[in-house]
């Protein structure tokens, strides 16, 4: 049997703004079931790269492709509906309405039949808690809005609904603001839920310690290019600590893997 392809795979992708390559030949496979973080200092291309997989910014050169298939989003629905999730650090989804229907959004259970049919908000309820419960929360009242969440509860209901619709991928720009303790581990729930689901998990985060603890990977940016591909046994979260505290030290990686392995530049 041929093994299947990566779920996402980017070959020489490259993505300019005017004369700056934000991106610059990323060449990197996203496997399923792993979890793979993305490092790297400001500038460094991560919010870029998170953007091109939400189809929010279409690259100008390579390809993106997932399942094995060259892909090209026009927008955010697209790669949506094409199985690719991403959570924003900010909300996506609509925080005035309730837990349920921001679940369901677009794909609304309906009963009778036209012209008589209407939504059958029950049965969105119930999905809506079976969907939360699978990620690992409990206790939130379906009709409850969704800006009365807290932080984690948000990230995690935006988890489920990927994992609801199938999503192959799920791709996770880190909060900026600082969350409880409680509600990471909410979402390092969520995302490990993902992961077992076999999702490719891709998790853009400043934290070291949470990447070392979740990650399976670790993939370091500088300069838009990709200066290093590490696996867990590469690294201890203090090694991850030093790469994420300044650029300075990333910087030297870089330069002292590109000596290493001249091949880096190629990428
Ligand atoms: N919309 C844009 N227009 C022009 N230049 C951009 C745009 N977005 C990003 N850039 C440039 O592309 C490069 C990569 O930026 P990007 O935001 O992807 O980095 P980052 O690693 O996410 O940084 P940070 O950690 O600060 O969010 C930077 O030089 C940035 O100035």
């Amino acid at each position: 049997m041929s093994t299947p392809p990566p779920v996402l795979e980017l070959r020489g992708l490259t993505v300019r703004f005017g004369s700056v390559a934000a991106l610059h030949r990323v060449g990197v496979t996203l496997d399923g079931g792993r979890i793979t973080c993305v490092l790297g200092e400001n500038g460094s291309g991560k919010s870029t790269l998170v953007s091109v997989l939400s189809g929010l910014t279409p690259h100008d050169e390579g390809d993106l492709l997932l399942d094995g298939v060259a892909v090209r989003f026009v927008s955010p629905r697209a790669a949506r509906a094409a199985g690719i999730a991403t959570v924003w650090q900010d909300l996506a989804v609509a925080p005035l309405l309730s837990v349920w229907r921001n679940l369901v959004l677009g794909a609304e259970p309906t009963r009778g039949r036209w012209p008589l049919r209407r939504l059958d908000a029950e049965a969105a309820r119930g999905t809506t808690v079976r969907a939360l419960e699978r990620v690992g929360v409990t206790g939130v009242d379906p009709d409850q809005p969704v800006n009365s969440l807290r932080a984690g509860e948000r990230q995690s209901l935006a988890i489920a609904r990927a994992l609801h619709f199938g999503a192959r991928a799920l791709v996770l720009d880190e909060p900026t603001a600082p969350m409880t303790i409680a509600q990471q581990t909410l979402v390092g729930q969520a995302v490990l839920r993902a992961r077992a689901e076999g999702l490719a998990v891709v998790l853009v985060t400043h934290n070291p310690r949470y990447a070392h603890l979740v990650g399976d990977r670790y993939l370091l940016l500088a300069r838009g290019q990709v200066a290093g591909d590490l696996t867990r046994a590469d690294v201890d979260a203090d090694d991850l600590t030093r790469l994420m505290a300044g650029g300075e030290e990333l910087t030297a990686l870089t330069t002292r893997l590109r000596e290493l392995h001249p091949e880096l530049g190629e990428r």
